[in-house]
């Protein structure tokens, strides 16, 4: 058990004592984690559940929205200054257990959107078989705080009705034409490799449920982390940092190709993606920005040398997993800011591949391709980075916009780079419009 103290001085007020209590849960009861998230508003949902373990939360305790280029910062602080003066009792005293925050980040700087974190009033857990039960009140004086009985399986949600999608910012044509300027430029040598995206409007004819479109997440791409922070919703592959006591861990994708649908061919793509000279090298500037972002904070490091390749239904990746034992008390948020905009996610060199990004997108990335995750008491927590993802509408739930990108090096096709953002939007696509997928969850 551990109880923290009072009142750590030097941070923003952070209102009222959080009152935090984590109990063991009979993991028969976090079988299913994502059942167990009630019906409510696309803001109510939060996720962080892979291979049926992770954590589900709802309702809100307390929350802060920082903008700007200090957005880490501030979060980081009111954080600190939220747990410090928390009054904790936690009787299973795991990673991810006492109070928590889930959080999503803004990609720019200058985004409306900025970054959250939210604490949920009930956040359920498992890790292996053990499951736990946390609940969080921001005022000690409110009685009747929720217990096990909260703990319930709630009927299926909705599936989203006439789904329709519509072009975003940029057209398909003019966004490959935004790809071709950008291999222009990199031939030209003015920068070696950035990330283009691009969005698609959704609309349907209610609001949206989150939790639907995680069902079907989940589903399919079980080796993601299915993701829902404040109506930002998707399955990411690619886990920008994990700290856990004192180890840190960093799962790098990039250079993409898409499967065929045939075993024995599709190991052949995978081959001849390892030896790709473009991927590899698209691969190679996401693991050094990665890297090099660590270093600082880590007394050694292994980064392996050649990447392994990732098979989802929709893509394969190259990936490699960046590790490191930390020789400092950075937070795993902060080691998030430290790490983001990553190469895999914005280019090399950084600085002008934002420029480039801000000039040839031609919108705004809002959250997507942010951090999103969460962090505990300790600072321990779990950041990915929010691709395959969209988000819900705040004024008008019954709309959406997802969201997909493609690194672009030297050697790129225009042609190909759409069809690449083409087959990362099929996640999203698809958990808003595609039939039930039958009981085994194995696609047709
Ligand atoms: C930008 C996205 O994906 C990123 C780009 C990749 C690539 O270009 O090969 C691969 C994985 C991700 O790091 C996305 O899915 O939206």
């Amino acid at each position: 058990m551990t109880t923290l103290p009072a009142g750590r001085s030097g941070r923003p007020d952070p209102g009222p004592a959080l009152v935090a209590r984590t109990v063991p849960l009979d993991p028969a009861l976090a079988d299913d984690l994502l059942a167990l998230l009630p019906p409510g508003d696309a803001d109510v949902p939060c996720s962080w559940v892979r291979r049926g373990e992770g954590l589900v939360g709802w309702g809100r305790a307390a929350a802060r929205t920082a903008h700007g280029a200090q957005r880490f910062a501030d979060l980081e602080s009111w954080w600190l200054g939220l747990v410090g003066s928390a009054v904790v009792r936690d009787e299973v005293d795991l990673p991810g257990t006492g109070p928590i925050a889930f959080g999503s980040v803004s990609y720019a700087d200058d985004s409306a959107a900025g970054g959250t974190l939210v604490v949920p009033e009930v956040v359920v857990g498992r890790r292996g078989d053990r499951a736990w039960l946390t609940t969080a009140r921001a005022d000690a004086a409110v009685s009747g705080v929720p217990g096990p009985a909260e703990v319930r399986v709630h009927p299926s949600p909705a599936r989203p009705e006439d789904v329709a999608f519509a072009d975003g910012g940029l057209p398909p044509t003019e966004w490959a034409a935004a790809v071709a300027e950008a291999v222009t430029r990199i031939t030209g040598g003015a920068l070696d490799k950035v990330v283009l995206a691009r969005d698609l409007e959704v609309s349907t004819s209610a609001p949206v449920d989150v939790r639907w479109l995680l069902y079907r997440l989940r589903e399919r791409y079980d080796t993601t982390w299915v993701f829902a922070v404040d109506g930002l919703v998707g399955a990411t592959p690619e886990l920008l940092v994990r700290r856990e006591k004192g180890l840190v861990t960093s799962r790098v994708l990039a250079g993409t190709i898409r499967p065929s649908g045939d075993d024995e061919r599709d190991m052949a793509l995978a081959a001849s993606l390892a030896r790709s000279s473009k991927d590899l090298e698209e691969h190679e500037y996401a693991v050094r920005s990665v890297a090099d972002a660590l270093a600082p904070h880590c007394s050694s490091m292994n980064v392996p040398e050649s990447p392994f390749v990732l098979h989802l239904s929709n893509v394969m990746h190259l990936a490699s997993d960046v590790t490191g034992v930390l020789d400092d008390a950075t937070s795993s948020l902060t080691l998030a800011a430290a790490l983001h905009p990553s190469a895999a996610v914005c280019g090399t060199p950084r600085e002008t591949a934002d420029a480039v990004i801000a000039e040839l997108e031609r919108m705004d990335r809002g959250r997507y391709a942010g951090p999103v995750g969460w962090i505990d008491a300790d600072g321990d927590g779990e950041w990915g980075i929010a691709l395959r993802s969209g988000v819900v509408d705040r004024e008008d739930p019954s709309r959406m916009r997802i969201f997909a990108g493609c690194g672009i090096v030297a050697g790129s096709d225009p042609v190909d780079e759409l069809a690449e953002s083409s087959a990362k939007l099929v996640p999203m696509r698809d958990a808003l419009t595609a039939d039930p997928l039958p009981p085994d969850g194995l696609l047709s």
